[in-house]
């Protein structure tokens, strides 16, 4: 029976196990916080967890427009104790509910800190430590197969280091015991974005401290502007290419000093200035593993590392920091290393989606890298247009499709809407599938609906036949 040692359980060590179970393998995950990992403890399910109560509150607030009337609808607020309690009670439901199925699935979860041990290079076999509380090496264990899966911390600014009170990082929000009374967010990517927004939902003033450009560099801009507009128009604040040097307490607040002079000030500062992937003290550079200089394990598609019998995914490769990135890239390891057939992992299929207001929902090709597909038109509908839209008051957004001209082949989408992480679907299908824009048009969609605007981006992109 093949031995696998898995070292960290979130999604792409959870996963990865549940398939390494299922072909019959004696498998093994180390985790030293809980299963569900980052992903369901800490950032990924509270997250959506506390944006899901703040868009509620948005909605009853917005819904005079709709004809809805009360006294409470424009005062509707959070109790912030209940949000909490419940962000957590669900993280930690969700937890036990993967160590129930990992449990049935004969899977053994030792609780510790994982590292490799192996004294020499080149084994078929590996060792693998099991670091106690305490710092006692508590097991060793001999495999076959290890995987890697980290995953990765919060990064933390030299001078702005979290203290948990008003310097905080997005895993400390959850214990706060009032709403902040202004908020100032460092760092405008996905994490930051979707805090600002939510907080901004939520009924907190909001400033968002943003480097670049564009908040949301990596987005496609188009979208982002449509996420930035909405913010402003809320109230939400930009300190637009401000770099934050650091953050100070002050009196009755937090102070941050950005790098060209200005200062911001709030009650809280929430840190989200990137992440780190934590592979410190895994003992990966004397096993020969290698590791880029940020850190990251290198990994090939199916999620081998420079070691034969050494695998990793998630986080801690850097590849796509999504947890359904993860879990594939953990499920391609067991597959590749037990000796099933398996797909190298397309990068250009992975769907995402921005938990702002409205979300911004990507996949495949995307508007900035037209220039290197001079073959690929694209088409842009605005959602103000959509019935469906118009019935339910929403202004922002459009649909956005990519499609080569010679074939129709769908080959990128971009959908910005609330619930936009629901719509992208049929896109993400197409791209996979290499469905043409004559597929998607001649489908039927609900009417009225705003899975509409997809099947129309789909007609207005179908040209005349060449051949007809
Ligand atoms: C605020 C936030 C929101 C996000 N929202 C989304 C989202 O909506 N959708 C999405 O797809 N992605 C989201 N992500 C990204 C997603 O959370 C990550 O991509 C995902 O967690 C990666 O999974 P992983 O298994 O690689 O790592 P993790 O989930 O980080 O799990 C790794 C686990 O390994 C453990 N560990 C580390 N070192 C050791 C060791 N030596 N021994 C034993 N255990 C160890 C850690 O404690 C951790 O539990 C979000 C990220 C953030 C920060
Ligand atoms: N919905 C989702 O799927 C979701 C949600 C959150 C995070 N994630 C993923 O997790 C990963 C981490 O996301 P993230 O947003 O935490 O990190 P990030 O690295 O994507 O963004 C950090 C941002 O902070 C900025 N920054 C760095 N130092 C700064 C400073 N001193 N002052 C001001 N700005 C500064 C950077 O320029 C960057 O734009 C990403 O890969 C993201 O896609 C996914």
């Amino acid at each position: 029976m093949t031995r696998i040692v898995i070292i960290g359980g979130g999604p792409a060590g959870y996963e990865a196990a549940l398939v390494a179970a299922q072909l019959g393998a004696e498998v093994t995950v180390i985790e030293r916080d809980g299963i569900g990992g980052a992903s369901v403890l800490t950032d990924c399910v509270p997250s959506k967890t506390f944006i899901a109560a703040a868009g509620a509150m948005t909605s009853v607030r917005d819904s005079a427009v709709l004809g809805l009337q009360g006294a409470g609808l424009t005062t509707v607020d959070l109790d912030l104790p209940s949000v909490n309690q419940r962000v957590k009670g669900l993280a930690v439901a969700q937890s036990d509910d993967i160590h129930a199925r990992l449990a049935a699935e004969g899977v053994r979860i030792l609780a510790g800190q994982g590292r490799l041990s192996d004294d020499v290079r080149g084994l078929a076999a590996h060792t693998v430590e099991v670091v106690d509380a305490d710092g006692r090496v508590s097991e060793e264990l001999e495999s076959d197969v290890v995987l890697i899966a980290t995953g990765a911390d919060p990064r933390v600014l030299p001078g702005a280091e979290p203290d948990g009170e008003r310097i905080i990082d997005w895993r400390d929000v959850y214990d706060l015991q009032e709403m902040p009374e202004h908020l100032v967010v460092v760092g405008s990517g996905v994490t930051g974005a979707e805090f600002a927004s939510g907080y901004l939902e939520a009924g907190v003033p909001v400033t968002l401290v943003s480097s670049r450009d564009q908040v949301l560099p990596g987005e496609d801009s188009d979208a982002a502007a449509v996420v930035e507009e909405v913010f402003r128009s809320r109230g939400g604040k930009i300190a637009e290419k401000g770099r934050a040097a650091a953050v100070r307490r002050t009196g009755g607040g937090v102070l941050v000093e950005l790098t060209d002079g200005r200062t911001v000030e709030g009650s809280h500062a929430l840190m989200t200035v990137g992440t780190v992937p934590n592979t410190s003290g895994l003992n990966l550079e004397s096993c020969g593993v290698e590791v880029t200089e940020s850190g990251h394990v290198v990994v090939d598609r199916v999620s081998r590392t420079s070691v034969p019998g050494i695998y990793a995914a998630g986080d801690v490769t850097g590849v796509f920091q999504l947890a359904s990135v993860a879990a594939m890239q953990g499920r391609i390891a067991m597959w590749h290393a037990l000796g099933e057939a398996v797909a190298p992992i397309r990068l250009k299929t992975v769907a995402a989606n921005v938990f702002t207001h409205p979300e911004i929902a990507t996949v495949g090709v995307q508007q900035k890298s037209l220039p290197d597909y001079p073959d690929v038109e694209v088409v842009l509908l605005p959602l103000a247009t959509n019935a469906r839209a118009k019935m339910s008051d929403l202004h922002d957004g459009f649909v956005k499709m990519f499609a080569r001209r010679s074939t129709g082949v769908i080959v990128g989408g971009v959908v910005v809407a609330p619930g936009a992480s629901e719509l992208i679907l049929p896109i993400a299908l197409a791209v996979t599938q290499r469905l043409t824009v004559a597929d998607l048009a001649q489908t039927f969609a609900i009417y009225p609906s705003l899975s509409g605007s997809i099947t129309e981006a789909g007609r207005r992109l179908m040209g005349a036949d060449h051949l007809a």
